[in-house]
């Protein structure tokens, strides 16, 4: 699915307006009604008192329009007119005139504080205060009416977008947003939603498809897509029946030092549980029995040195590489990865101390791989780009630094995103049980095992992200967050796989 700007939805609006001959008023009728009827299939005509807060602007008039249809159905409504300016518009205003065709209690304008609601705990509260059309934080007595909002328990649904957020640009003020409960957006969800710093305010969401035009939605690149389901299933490749260990690769797994012998087990593992043919192993030699215990189908080759790695040496041409999983940072492990990077070309899972040793010495930079894949956490990330300023300020330097390096960046949390030069994608699989030691090794094994099976890089990323994921969520749903650990969210892959294409939805909320 896509996620467009406030600039492409404005556009969307006006072609829509263009191609299907109909007013604004129209559509603002379809995307109220579309609310509506979000509202009467669950409440059935209970009489729980609505309250519906209204700006002057667009998003206000879809507050207007969902009043007169809950009056016209009997719901008990009090409609309220955030009047912070005399600037209504037309669409506003054509509703706010219809509005007081269907009940005698026209709407209350609030013009300071003294107006504001004695607000019941169980009464529902609609924000259609502000949409994507906000341009700047709110302030004065409009804010105070946000802050009183948010102080109430009753249940707050936001129209669009939560009133105060800013769709695709960086929030200010947090304490100028509606805390909403769930979230009515039209035709895409915004950015923000997905977002470490704003996703708290829309929690959860639900799509209304108010019919914007289909052409503008399929041919226009968007600022980001979201990853779910249908996309991965999109992005899985069938297996050959003839198949032979060798179609599905040999990969390198170069990981481990003393006392993290684990992350190269974990890695192994995973990029055989994805469906690498062959994997094997780089360690240094104190991890040399440990690995044969733990994943026998690896083969193993070992470093000369005991406790780390100082010099990557293997008699095969990998069909793909995932490095730096519990590598830890000596001095020879620098030399140990340059002469990796010169004298291996095939496309590399970059991941861990591998990361933060190419961040303490910039000139590995130069040398990675073409369509290197990096994985870092926000930590690693930190150091390789610099500190950021907001959750936006961080992508564009991601992007930068993918187009510069000519890499693709996982930047690990709860929404995972992939940058590709200024491309975008937002996993929706995974959950907060992923959060344990090893899960960061298993998603690095799992995206080199999917190279290693022929998948392009970008895919490779992407659909691996997505089942890492869902196989956390699958886990998830064995045992409870706090119990999952990495080994729990591999011995899923296979399940993952299989329910791929099944239409149960037990997997994770957002999938
Ligand atoms: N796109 C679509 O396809 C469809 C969109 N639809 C709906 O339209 C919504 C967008 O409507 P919109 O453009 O009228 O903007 P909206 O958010 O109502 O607010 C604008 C007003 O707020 C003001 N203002 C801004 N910041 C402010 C601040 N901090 N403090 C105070 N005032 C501030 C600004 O005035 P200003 O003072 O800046 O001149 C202006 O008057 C969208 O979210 C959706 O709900 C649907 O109906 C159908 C299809
Ligand atoms: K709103």
């Amino acid at each position: 699915m896509k996620i467009f700007s406030a600039e492409q939805l404005y556009e969307a609006d006006k072609i829509t307006l263009e191609q299907q001959q109909i007013t604004t008023e129209e559509l603002m009728e379809r995307a109220g009604a579309q609310i509506f009827n979000w509202f009467h299939e669950r409440l059935n005509g209970a009489s729980v008192p609505i309250r519906i807060f209204c700006g002057i602007g667009n998003n206000g008039g879809d507050g207007l329009v969902l009043g007169r249809l809950l009056i016209e159905a009997g719901y008990n409504v009090i409609v309220y007119v955030v009047n912070c300016s005399d600037k209504r518009s037309k669409s506003f205003l054509y509703n706010y005139n219809l509005i007081k065709n269907v009940t005698t209690d026209w709407p209350i304008l609030m013009t300071d504080k003294n107006d504001f609601p004695e607000i019941d705990p169980e009464d529902i509260i609609v924000d259609a205060i502000f949409g994507i059309g906000l341009n700047r934080s709110l302030d004065g007595w409009v804010k105070k009416l946000i802050q009183h909002l948010n102080a109430s328990p009753a249940f707050k649904l936001a129209v669009d977008i939560p009133s105060g957020l800013f769709p695709n640009t960086a929030l200010k003020d947090e304490d100028a947003v509606l805390r909403a409960n769930h979230t009515l957006t039209f035709q895409t969800p915004k950015l923000a939603f997905f977002l470490p710093e704003t996703a708290q305010f829309a929690p959860s969401f639900d799509i209304l498809d108010i019919g914007l035009d289909r052409d503008f939605l399929v041919n226009t690149k968007p600022l980001a897509q979201i990853i779910s389901k249908p996309e991965a299933q999109n992005l899985y490749k069938h297996r050959e029946r003839f198949a032979h260990k060798g179609t599905y690769g040999h990969a390198l797994i170069v990981a481990g030092s003393y006392g993290k012998i684990g992350a190269a087990s974990i890695s192994t593992a995973a990029t055989f549980r994805i469906g690498a043919g062959m994997v094997t192993t780089f360690i240094p030699k104190c991890g040399y029995s440990i690995l044969q215990n733990t994943v026998p189908e690896a083969m193993v080759a070992t470093d000369i040195e005991e406790e780390f790695l100082s010099k990557i040496n293997v008699d095969f041409e990998p069909s793909a590489i995932g490095v730096g999983m519990g590598i830890g940072k000596s001095d020879k492990t620098v030399e140990a990865l340059k002469s990796l990077f010169k004298n291996y070309k095939s496309p590399m899972v970059i991941d861990a101390d591998a990361i933060n040793l190419i961040s303490e010495n910039k000139e590995l930079l130069k040398l990675l791989p073409k369509n290197s894949i990096l994985t870092p956490h926000l930590g690693e990330l930190q150091r390789l780009v610099g500190k950021w300023k907001d959750d936006y300020d961080k992508i564009e330097k991601v992007k930068e630094f993918s187009i510069k390096h000519e890499v693709l960046v996982v930047i690990k949390g709860a929404y995972s995103i992939t940058i590709f030069g200024d491309t975008l994608y937002l996993n929706s699989s995974g959950n907060p049980g992923m959060a344990t030691a090893g899960s960061g090794d298993s998603l690095s094994g799992v995206i080199t095992g999917l190279l290693s099976q022929g998948y392009d890089p970008l895919t490779s990323c992407v659909f691996g992200v997505y089942m890492h994921g869902f196989a956390g969520d699958l886990a998830v749903n064995q045992m409870g967050y706090e119990a999952v650990m990495a080994n729990d969210i591999i011995n899923n892959i296979g399940e993952a796989y299989m329910m791929l294409f099944a239409k149960d939805q037990s997997e994770g909320e957002n999938n």
